[in-house]
C-alpha cells in the first residue's frame, strides 16, 4: 500500500506519556527518538521504553519509526538489534553513511530471519545531517532496498557545515533541492527538517511552502501543534485539483482528435503538465479529498 508521509512527528524516547498518545495525534509517521531528545544516562531506560511501547502501545495506522544513535556511539548497534526485534515500520539511522546503512540492513536481515518476520519489512530511513552524508545521497539510498525515505537533519547539516541556522533557512537551499531531486531520481520520499520555533506560525507556513515548492515531499514535526498545518499546505489546494481535473478533461478531448498538444486558458498543455496534472490528482486522492 502506498503510505501518505507528510507529516513525521518527534518525540522523545524517554517520555511515557507522548509515547502512549503518538498514535491519536494526526501525524502520517511518529518518530520515536533515542538519540538527540534523550540524554546519555537515559539512553539504555528510553530504548525499553520505546522497545515496550511498540509491542504493547496500538499507533492505530500510524507508521512507526524509531531513530537509533550513531552506529559509533556505543549504543546505535544494540538499538537496531532490540528495537529491530519488535517490528517497527522503519528505523531512521542518524548521521548516516553508507557502510550505517549496509550495517543496519544487515542487523535487520538477521533479525527477520531469527524472529520469523517477512524478509525486508523493516524499512530504513538514512538521516541526511552531514556534509558527507549529502553529498553521498545516491550511495546512501542505494545502500540498501529498505530505504523508503530520507529526512534532511538541518540543524546538525549546518553545524557541520559550520554555518548559521537562520528562520528563513536561505542556507539548506541547496541541501533542500539536492535530498528532493536525489529522492526523486529513487522514487522514495523526501522529508524536510523541522521548523523549532513553536510559535511562530508566519515563519512556519512560509517554511513548509518553501519546502514544497523545492520538491520535498513531507516535513517533520516536533509539536503535535504543527502537524495540521503541515497536511493543509502539502496537501493540492482547490485551485491546483480544479485545473488538474481540468487539464485532464481537455488532454482526453484532445486525444480523440489526436492531438498531443493543446491550449488551456492560453497556455500550452504538453505531457509534463499532464503528468503533472495526474500527480496532483493522485496525491488529491491519497488525501482524501476527492473520490
Ligand atoms: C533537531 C532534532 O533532533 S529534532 C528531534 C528531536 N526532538 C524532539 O523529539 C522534541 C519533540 N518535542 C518536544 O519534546 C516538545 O514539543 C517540546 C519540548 C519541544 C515542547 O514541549 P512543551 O512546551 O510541553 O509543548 P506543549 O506545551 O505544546 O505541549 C502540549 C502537549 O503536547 C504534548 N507534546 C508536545 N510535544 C509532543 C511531541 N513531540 N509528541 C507528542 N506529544 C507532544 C505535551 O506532552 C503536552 O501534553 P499534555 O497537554 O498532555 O501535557
Ligand atoms: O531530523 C531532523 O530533522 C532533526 C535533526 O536531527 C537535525 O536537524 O539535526
Ligand atoms: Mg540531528
Amino acid at each position: 500500500m502506498e503510505r501518505l508521509r507528510r507529516t513525521m512527528l518527534f518525540m522523545p524516547g524517554n517520555n511515557p506519556s507522548m509515547l502512549q498518545s503518538a498514535g491519536i495525534l494526526g501525524a502520517d509517521s511518529i518518530i520515536l527518538d533515542l538519540e538527540d531528545a534523550v540524554s546519555i544516562t537515559e539512553k539504555d531506560a528510553a530504548r525499553v521504553l520505546v522497545r515496550n511501547a511498540i509491542k504493547d502501545v496500538d499507533f492505530y495506522d500510524t507508521e512507526v519509526v524509531a531513530r537509533i544513535n550513531p552506529l559509533s556511539s556505543g549504543f546505535g548497534l544494540k538499538d537496531a538489534e532490540e528495537i529491530g526485534r519488535v517490528k517497527p515500520d522503519a528505523l531512521m539511522v542518524t548521521k548516516a553513511t553508507e557502510e550505517d546503512v549496509s550495517t543496519v540492513c544487515e542487523i535487520l536481515t538477521k533479525v527477520e530471519i531469527e524472529e520469523g518476520f517477512e524478509a525486508g519489512s523493516i524499512k530504513i530511513f538514512p538521516l541526511i545531517e552531514t556534509a558527507y552524508g549529502l553529498e553521498n545521497i545516491h550511495s546512501i539510498i542505494k545502500a540498501s532496498p529498505r530505504v523508503i525515505g530520507i529526512l534532511l537533519g538541518a540543524e546538525d547539516l549546518t553545524a557541520d557545515l559550520g554555518i548559521k541556522r537562520t528562520r528563513e533557512g536561505e542556507e539548506i537551499f541547496y541541501a533542500r533541492s539536492k535530498v528532493a531531486a536525489a529522492c526523486r531520481a529513487h522514487k522514495i520520499d523526501a522529508i524536510d527538517t523541522p521548523f523549532a520555533d513553536m510559535n511562530d506560525c508566519k515563519g512556519f507556513a512560509k517554511d513548509i511552502h518553501t519546502s514544497k515548492s523545492l520538491g520535498m515531499t513531507g516535513k517533520a514535526a516536533i509539536n503535535p501543534r504543527q502537524v495540521d498545518t503541515i497536511h493543509e499546505i502539502f496537501a493540492p489546494s482547490e485551485e491546483e485539483i480544479d485545473y488538474a481535473q481540468r487539464v485532464i478533461r481537455a488532454m482526453e478531448e484532445a486525444q480523440k482528435e489526436g492531438k498531443g498538444v493543446f491550449s488551456l486558458d492560453g497556455k500550452m498543455v504538453d505531457a509534463p503538465i499532464i503528468a503533472r496534472a495526474e500527480n496532483v490528482m493522485k496525491k488529491a486522492k491519497l488525501a482524501g479529498l476527492i473520490k
